[in-house]
């Protein structure tokens, strides 16, 4: 297996190095040159297997021959054997045709921890054999950064810094981070948004000679694997739903865009994926791109999601490439027009995302009127981000005869503020996570600026 870049230039790796390489070095994102297929029958053979099982399957041929069978299983089954539910990422039923996939189950209550559980894993495995080190540079609008710290912290070789943009994360995402006390894991809080914080770590990515020839690697969805990993349970969920006899439709709240686009692969190996629905906070550019093409980037608002408090998403680019015919060159193009000033994507890729892709946009009100009435209708509570994609759900679906899947991104004790606002009781946290309310904080301040951060990394890591 092969991965190419999205913008072109860049040369083609295999898996291990697209692993280990994050960005590309012309700027794009890797995506597998070609996708392997799932077929009808694979489907039907995955009925009543374990998550693990499919896991393997789904990943295999994206891996190649970087790792062994045996060694590959094993670290799949380790990943999920850290999740707190025996189905992993359980589906629940809202009503005669809507569902509930729950990936909150893991370490950190956020669907983050099916990838990154996997990637530490294998970021472990390869920089051991390799005998090297590497410096792990991660963004965070709050989920992602605990996701990392938990998945890659027993890797030996790794030094982990984490930029949260200061004062827009919950303080359960706050704490789950700057609780940790380990020598190589290091916290940042930037005085900027997560838009500034991604550019500082994807510019260090395009000038890494502040580390002096030490690796530097990416855990957010820029790197390959994190999609590859959530491509998984939309096979899951689909099958448990019928396929390949039934088509199934998802509903995803998304920012960063790595969510729904791994949805986006599934369907394009073969999974009977009717819609793609994408639920946005205020924070609507993918909406207003796909709605009135209007790519344009406008403030970035804090919003009571505010893990999806984004505006230049990065996976974005990733479907803009298969969206272009895989034209690199259009794709460098209309991204540095997007970059200077207000641009529009051309007509036939448009057609085409609007072929599978809706949206919708959920305000904050939107968001708090949903958690209440979803309470009152099942007794189920919600987290925010998950009650956009509910609300998107309901007001998108073309095909009431599929069945509809939202995503649970993440559990709602991460986001208590926002359940009260709602006028729910305050939800329980998970008992393994109540200390760390009492716990000392570790974290440095540091300004939006590359320069200030590569300094921090390059002194203190190890
Ligand atoms: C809880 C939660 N929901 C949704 C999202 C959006 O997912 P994506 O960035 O993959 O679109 C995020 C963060 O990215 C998140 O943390
Ligand atoms: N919402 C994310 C932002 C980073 O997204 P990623 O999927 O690219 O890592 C977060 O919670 O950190």
């Amino acid at each position: 297996m092969r991965y190419i870049s999205t913008r072109g230039q860049a040369p083609a790796l295999g898996f291990e190095d697209v692993l280990l390489a994050g960005l590309a070095s012309d700027g794009g994102l890797y995506v597998p040159e070609t996708l392997p297929k799932i077929t009808p029958d694979d489907l039907r053979a995955m009925a009543g297997c374990s998550y693990v099982e499919i896991a393997y399957r789904v990943m295999r041929p994206f891996v190649g021959d970087a790792i062994d069978d045996a060694t590959f299983r094993r670290l799949i089954e380790e990943s999920y054997a850290s999740f707190h539910h025996d189905a992993v990422v359980p589906l629940k039923q809202l009503n005669s045709n809507h569902f509930l996939l729950e990936l909150f189950h893991g370490p950190t209550l956020a669907f983050k921890d099916v990838a990154l559980q996997l990637l530490g894993r294998l970021l472990d495995h390869f920089l051991k054999q390799r005998d090297e080190k590497g410096v792990i540079m991660g963004a965070t609008s709050g989920d992602t950064g605990s996701a990392a710290i938990e998945g890659c912290r027993a890797c030996e070789n790794l030094d982990i810094f984490i930029l949260h943009p200061k004062g827009r994360v919950s303080e359960i995402q706050r704490r789950q981070m700057t609780t940790v006390k380990a020598d190589n894991v290091h916290n940042i809080a930037i005085e900027g948004n997560f838009d500034d914080a991604q550019a500082i770590v994807k510019g260090s990515f395009a000038d890494q000679a502040f580390l002096h020839g030490t690796r530097l690697i990416a855990v957010n969805s820029i790197n390959w694997a994190r999609i590859m990993a959530q491509t998984v349970y939309y096979v899951a969920a689909a099958v448990a739903l019928g396929a390949p006899d039934r088509e199934v439709s998802f509903t995803v709240p998304s920012a960063n865009f790595g969510n729904i686009f791994a949805g986006y692969i599934a369907r394009e190996m073969g999974v009977p994926i009717r819609q793609l629905v994408i639920a946005t906070n205020a924070n609507d550019i993918l909406h207003r791109t796909l709605a009135s093409n209007d790519f344009s980037r406008k403030e970035l608002l804090a919003t009571l999601a505010p893990s999806m408090d984004i505006v230049v998403s990065s996976n974005f680019e990733r479907l803009l490439f298969f969206a272009y015919g895989c034209d690199g060159a259009a794709v460098r193009e209309l991204l540095e027009r997007f970059q200077k000033a207000p641009a529009a994507l051309a007509d036939a890729p448009l057609a085409r995302m609007r072929e599978l892709f809706s949206s919708a946009t959920a305000s904050d009100d939107t968001i708090l009127n949903v958690i209440r009435e979803m309470f009152d209708r099942t007794g189920e509570v919600l987290d925010p981000h998950t009650a956009t994609g509910v609300y998107a759900a309901e007001k998108c679906n073309q095909h009431p005869d599929v069945p509809m899947v939202t995503l649970a991104t993440a559990h709602p004790a991460k986001f208590s503020d926002a359940i009260v606002k709602a006028g729910l009781a305050e939800p329980v946290l998970p008992l393994h996570f109540v200390e760390m309310l009492a716990a000392d904080e570790y974290y440095d301040v540091l300004p939006a600026e590359q320069s200030a951060v590569q300094a921090f990394v390059e002194s203190h890591r190890h």
